[in-house]
């Protein structure tokens, strides 16, 4: 195994779990939520760790903050075994979770920033200097005062990515930390997290199901299903895997029949001067781009990524599809 700031190897977690089947009657079942996974990740990597439901990811970064117990395997982070010396971890984590708040909720957001300052015992120059660029770079100014149950969602989760990084985490495990956020806000929070991977080398590891938040920020995605490892590589090639689409929506200035071009791409919906271009999303769409309008005065264009599910979705049928090895050789 390669030397990693994250390492897994053959990392195991089965739960027990007990369901009630009748009067008295309790049935045992074993899940696997974590099936003989091994990665590394580099000090100062951002990597997308995603998967369809249920396939193991929180279960992972359970087991990475220490939360959970591997039930076999070897897990590592900066050198600790997170679950025998989770609180030595916990001062060289950050944990942002999209969907939950680590921040009191009736206090003002500046005073959640106090507690944990004492909390995680943060010198009082590295708060004070973390703070102030946390505040201006996530634009928390005009919050600090605001009762945290008063932010919107966007505004409740920059006060989260900022109490995450008070104490100067060298890895950051994000949970969905762009769900149901506006797209102002979205930039905001990739562009923080760009900032701070570039300037600090911070090693991020990021779950979410917005394909964009992957796109502009991880060179590197991780898919996960039962608990297995099934890709691991650039975002293109999971694209190419699963022969997935991009979708070019161009107006024109009038209606015309269908446009010619080169294949794979082609129109596959046009709605008076508004026409719909599928094309592979391993590709650019610069190319596609200049040849229509080559031909056509262009009004607008956008382009649409795929959807997170569908193109795991699809990487994962390509793999099923692809006949197997022979596990003996042939009878002569
Ligand atoms: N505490 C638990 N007890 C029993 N089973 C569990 C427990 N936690 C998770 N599981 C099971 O382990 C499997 C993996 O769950 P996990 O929450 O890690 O998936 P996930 O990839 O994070 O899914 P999602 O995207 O829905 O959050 C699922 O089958 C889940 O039901």
């Amino acid at each position: 195994m390669t030397d990693g700031f994250i390492e897994l190897d053959r990392v195991e977690k089965v739960f027990d779990v007990r369901r009630k089947t009748g009067f008295l009657k309790r049935e045992r079942r074993q899940v696997r939520a974590v099936d003989s996974l091994s990665f590394t990740v580099a000090r100062g990597e951002m990597v997308g760790y995603i998967g369809p439901n249920g396939a193991g990811k929180s279960t992972t970064i359970k087991m990475l903050t220490g939360i959970l117990t591997p039930s076999g395997g070897r897990l590592r982070v900066a050198g600790i075994d997170p679950s025998r010396e989770r609180t030595r971890l916990a001062h060289r984590i950050g944990v942002v979770f999209g969907q939950r708040t680590t921040l009191w909720w009736d206090l003002p957001l500046i005073d959640s920033y106090r507690l944990m300052h004492r909390m995680y015992r943060i010198p009082d120059d590295r708060y004070r200097a973390n703070l102030d660029r946390c505040v201006e770079l996530l634009e928390l100014g005009p919050l600090l005062d605001v009762p945290v149950r008063q932010l919107s969602l966007g505004q409740r989760m920059r006060g989260d990515i900022a109490a995450a990084l008070l104490h100067d985490p060298e890895v950051l495990y994000l949970d969905e930390p762009t769900i149901g956020l506006d797209v102002i806000s979205k930039a905001k929070v990739r562009e923080f997290l760009r900032e701070l991977n570039a300037e600090r080398g911070t090693t991020v590891l990021l779950t979410t199901h917005d394909l964009q938040d992957i796109e502009q920020l991880c060179s590197r995605v991780m898919v996960i299903d039962h608990g297995r490892l099934m890709y691991d590589g650039p975002l293109a090639g999971l694209h190419e895997a699963g022969e997935s689409e991009r979708t070019l929506v161009v107006d024109l200035e009038r209606e015309v029949p269908p446009i010619e071009v080169p294949a794979p791409a082609r129109v596959v919906r046009v709605e008076g001067p508004r026409q719909w271009l599928a094309f592979p999303a391993s590709q650019s769409a610069a190319p596609l781009v200049a040849r229509i309008a080559a031909d056509h005065p262009l009004v607008d264009l956008s382009v649409r990524e795929p959807d997170i599910e569908a193109v795991i979705a699809r990487m994962l049928r390509s793999r099923e599809d692809t006949p197997k090895p022979p596990t003996e050789p042939a009878a002569a």
